[in-house]
């Protein structure tokens, strides 16, 4: 179609370029200047003249019988005295030139013409290459894979084996429909993959489809939603239509929320077409029996949504969960990615899988191309450890800020409350172990402390909770004890309401206060979900609770105000670190608990950013008592 189009164009402009020279262009003849045809009228040399008045030009012959034109600068009224006066010369006019019919209506139309083809051309593109026709309102958009161009196969699905398993009967079932039902197999029709975005039920769909060799059909939710009413509709039977046609085959529906969401639930009206359009599915998925050999997938990530007559037995009565990875499933799903990049020696797919918690497969698909991209912008042969750590960092808590200016007596603030974090966390009893601590800012963070969790936690203790609300703590007494109350800023507004988050909890819903016991007091909270019990507490268990939080506030923040006292001297060596390396990892934290010479990192002397991101000697002149800016991100793993 693009093509023709050009092809159209190019037709067009010479078409253009002929009638423009067919209308303009007798031979080229002498050119005059006015002046000197004024001066050889005068002299006599002309013999005739005609004169153009549309463009103000004299053509004409002389006496020698050369032919000449002119341009008439100006309206010249004493011209024509002139020339009658010479007697002999041959005036005449012309009118106007007449320019042929076609090439008048192509001229005029030839906009317009142009505007509709290009309207033509974009209404087709837009309709998707497969239709044929010209304007295919009601056909399917759904992008149809051939069985061979799918490359997927479950070896590209890392991490969720059990979803995995689930589907491998699919697998079975589509190499062979009449087999399998022989065998007594029962026939599935449609299977529901939930899980939260990103975590490859996509990917695992597709790869059903390349282990079975069958082609795959797939279409997004809202694609079915259109303004006009029972086009979604058509949209679902043409689908159907044309995946019966291509049997045994996969239909993927991604976002079926959007169409599936539960019917009436909408406020006033305009559901119709929705409604329509999950009528006509739920239909479609009635009307096959299964031996045509048709699975359909549907992908959401809100399955309490969706309407329950989509989860009836016949049509998807199988859910397969395909939750975000854990600890071992990162690493292989890690490895997956890593195929494709040449890798350093130094990287460990399980130790970046360590201090990736909560990462999905494709925020780690992202990790490793991040990676890949500072490796190529350092013009790297291959992405080693350092890039991927830098890679994490960046997804986890947004890009360094190193252009950001802050005065010498910011980062010295920053430094003494990220230290605090550093040393309570390294010496509470039970707390992930400190790997990073840094005062360059990032994000909205002046500075972070990263922690490196051993593995996925689930649960809790109570210990690790206490712990976690003294580590919280830490920046901020940090700040007390070395700027005095006085100096303290506003850079722990966020540890505050984690630690007191944390505390809240404990009293009110993981029942670990003693005193208040085993209860859920958070009614207001559960609400939205549970209905609420809606009996409003009592004066004197509200002060009961309050009082319970206070007291793990208290203690805990007591416990770490020890530990930095008892550890000053760390504290003083680790500010300074901070102050000359900005950065500085496990090891280095080792030497400053172990109270020997910090080690200069790694990349010190090779990193182009050493001495060089000193501040300049003005930098203090800011100073004063200016307000940090609070974080607000939330990462367990991180505290600011
Ligand atoms: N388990 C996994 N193994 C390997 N790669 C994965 C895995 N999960 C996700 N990815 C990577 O992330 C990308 C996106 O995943 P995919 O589109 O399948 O997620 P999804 O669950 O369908 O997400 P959404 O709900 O947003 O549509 C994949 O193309 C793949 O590169
Ligand atoms: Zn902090």
């Amino acid at each position: 179609m693009a093509k023709n189009l050009i092809l159209w164009l190019v037709i067009a402009v010479v078409l253009m370029m002929v009638f423009q020279n067919i209308s303009g262009g007798e031979s080229a003849t002498n050119k005059l200047a006015y002046s000197t045809f004024l001066e050889q009228v005068k002299r006599g040399d002309i013999r005739e003249v005609t004169i153009d008045q549309s463009t103000n030009e004299i053509s004409g012959v002389r006496n020698n019988n050369d032919a000449f034109v002119t341009q008439i600068p100006y309206l010249d009224m004493k011209l024509m005295d002139e020339l009658l006066m010479q007697g002999n010369v041959i005036v005449s006019g012309k009118k106007p030139e007449e320019q042929s019919f076609l090439a008048s209506i192509f001229i005029n139309w030839f906009p317009m013409l142009l505007l509709i083809g290009v309207w033509i051309f974009f209404m087709r593109q837009m309709q998707g290459g497969g239709g044929k026709g010209a304007m295919s309102f009601g056909k399917s958009k759904a992008r149809l894979l051939g069985e061979d161009q799918i490359k997927t196969t479950f070896a590209d699905v890392a991490g969720c084996d059990e979803a995995k398993e689930d589907v491998s009967e699919l697998v079975d079932f589509l190499r062979d429909p009449t087999k399998f039902q022989k065998l007594g197999g029962k026939i599935p029709k449609g299977v529901l993959m939930v899980g939260p975005p990103g975590t490859g039920k996509t990917l695992l769909a597709k790869a059903i489809a390349g282990e079975a060799k069958v082609p795959f059909f797939s279409i997004s939710g809202s694609d079915f939603v259109e303004m006009f009413v029972g086009v979604g509709a058509s949209r679902v039977r043409d689908m159907f239509d044309q995946a019966k046609k291509s049997s045994p085959c996969i239909i993927f529906i991604d976002e079926i929320d959007a169409v599936g969401r539960k019917r009436g639930a909408g406020h006033g009206g305009g559901h119709d077409e929705r409604e329509q359009t999950l009528n006509q599915m739920l239909v479609e998925m009635d009307g096959f029996e299964g031996h045509e050999g048709i699975i359909v997938i549907a992908a959401t990530n809100r399955p309490d949504v969706l309407d329950p007559a989509l989860l009836r037995p016949g049509r998807f009565d199988r859910q397969v969960m395909v939750g975000l990875p854990d600890i071992r499933g990162r690493e292989q799903i890690l490895k997956v990615h890593m195929r494709k990049v040449p890798l350093g020696d130094n990287v460990v797919a399980s130790l970046i899988a360590r201090g990736t918690p909560g990462f999905s497969g494709a925020d780690l698909a992202n990790l490793v191309n991040e990676a890949a991209l500072f490796a190529a912008r350092t013009n790297k042969r291959v992405v080693s450890m350092e890039e991927f750590d830098k890679a994490k960092d960046k997804i986890m808590m947004g890009s360094e800020r190193k252009s950001m200016v802050m005065s010498e007596e910011e980062k010295t603030n920053t430094a003494y409350h990220e230290a605090g974090h550093a040393i309570v966390g390294r010496l509470v009893p039970k707390h992930d172990p400190v790997y990073k601590v840094s005062i360059i800012p990032r994000g909205r963070a002046l500075g972070v402390t990263m922690y490196l969790p051993e593995q996925d936690k689930y649960s809790n203790s109570r210990e690790e909770l206490e712990s976690r609300i003294a580590t919280l703590f830490g920046g901020r007494i940090a700040e007390v004890i070395t700027l005095g109350e006085a100096g303290v800023t506003t850079g722990a507004s966020n540890d505050i309401e984690r630690a007191t988050n944390i505390a809240r909890k404990m009293v009110t819903s993981w029942g670990l206060s003693p005193k208040m016991g085993p209860i859920n007091y958070e009614d207001e909270e559960n609400e939205m979900f549970m209905g609420g019990s809606g009996k409003p507490k009592s004066a004197e268990t509200v002060r009961d609770i309050d009082a319970e939080i206070r007291l793990l506030i208290d203690r805990n923040y007591a416990a770490a105000e020890k530990i930095l006292r008892d550890n000053l001297d760390v504290l003083e060596a680790m500010k300074d670190a901070l102050m000359k390396y900005e950065t500085i990892d496990a090891k280095q934290i080792d030497d400053l608990m172990n109270r020997v010479e910090v080690r200069p990192p790694a990349d010190w002397e090779t990193d182009d950013k050493a001495g060089s991101d000193k501040p300049s000697g003005g930098a203090s002149i800011n100073a004063g008592g200016e307000a940090k800016d609070a974080p607000d991100s939330d990462t367990s793993d991180v505290t600011h």
